[in-house]
């Protein structure tokens, strides 16, 4: 538990946790503390935004995304970057009336907008053999992997590793093991991992840079689950990490 194995900008070792471990914060932030999943996916979304602004590259940014948290964090991303006039699109593995929970709430504000919400996985407009040109937002699965990749999802991840561009992954790259590293198929591999709260133990072992999203978790929080915490970002809301 708590591995240093990721140092912040000003030298100082971040501690990481495991699937385990965050789940467990996850939960005494939302039923303990109150800090609940929508005000978190909103920090979540808006730091992802802001690192795809960093690194923008002409032509579109498409947001692949499914039906949990880690997608959630996705859409609310899509608004940010449709309300600067980029041209967004949404990728999904499923059908949207599929899409629940938090995640389905981001998804309403997006259907009142003009951004296209597509279907990967066969029988849409979506073309999963088209290569992805611009900017490749991987919202797909985060710490909520459970086993290899499988159907609509699977295709996506393909499809994000035969991008020309930049790859951003939203806090692990999907088909990673947050807690090993390990891959049990396949799995996205991205330039950049915008990772959320605190570094997951995984992204020691896999590439791409690494930058620390702040969800506004309080310390008492982490003192609550047992983990060791020094907060990280300083002044900022979103601070670079190195591998140690
Ligand atoms: N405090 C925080 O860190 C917060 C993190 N957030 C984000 O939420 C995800 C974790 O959300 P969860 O809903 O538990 O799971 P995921 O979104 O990672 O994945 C669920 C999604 O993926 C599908 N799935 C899982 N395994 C497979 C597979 N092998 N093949 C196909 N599909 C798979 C599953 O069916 C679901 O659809 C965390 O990483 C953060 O990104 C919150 O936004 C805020 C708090
Ligand atoms: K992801």
């Amino acid at each position: 538990m708590d591995e240093m194995l990721f140092v912040g900008p000003t030298g100082r070792r971040v501690p990481a946790v495991t699937a385990e471990e965050m789940r467990a914060v996850d939960r005494v932030a939302v039923e303990e503390v109150g800090l609940d999943l929508p005000r978190m996916m909103e920090h979540a979304g808006r730091g992802l935004a802001e690192a795809v602004l960093d690194r923008r590259e002409n032509g579109p940014v498409t947001i692949l995304a499914s039906n949990g948290g880690n997608g959630g964090g996705g859409l609310a991303c899509a608004r940010h970057l449709a309300n600067r006039d980029l041209p967004v699109r949404i990728v999904l593995d499923r059908d949207p009336a599929d899409i629940d929970g938090v995640t389905a709430e981001q998804l309403r504000i997006l259907k009142a907008t003009d951004v296209p919400i597509e279907t990967g996985g066969g029988g849409s407009s979506f073309d999963v053999d088209a290569p992805l040109d611009g900017v490749v937002v991987d919202a797909l699965i985060g710490y909520g992997l459970s086993g290899a990749p499988r159907g609509p999802v699977a295709e996506l991840v393909d499809a994000a590793s035969d991008a020309a561009g930049t790859v951003v992954s939203l806090d692990v790259p999907s088909g990673v093991d947050a807690t090993t590293g390990e891959a049990p198929g396949a799995a996205v591999d991205p330039d950049l991992i915008a990772t959320l709260a605190l570094p997951k133990t995984g992204l020691a072992a896999v590439s791409g840079d690494l930058l620390l999203v702040d969800l506004s978790i309080p310390a008492t929080v982490y003192d609550r689950v047992g983990v060791e915490y020094e907060a990280p970002f300083g002044d900022e809301f979103a601070v670079p990490l190195s591998r140690a």
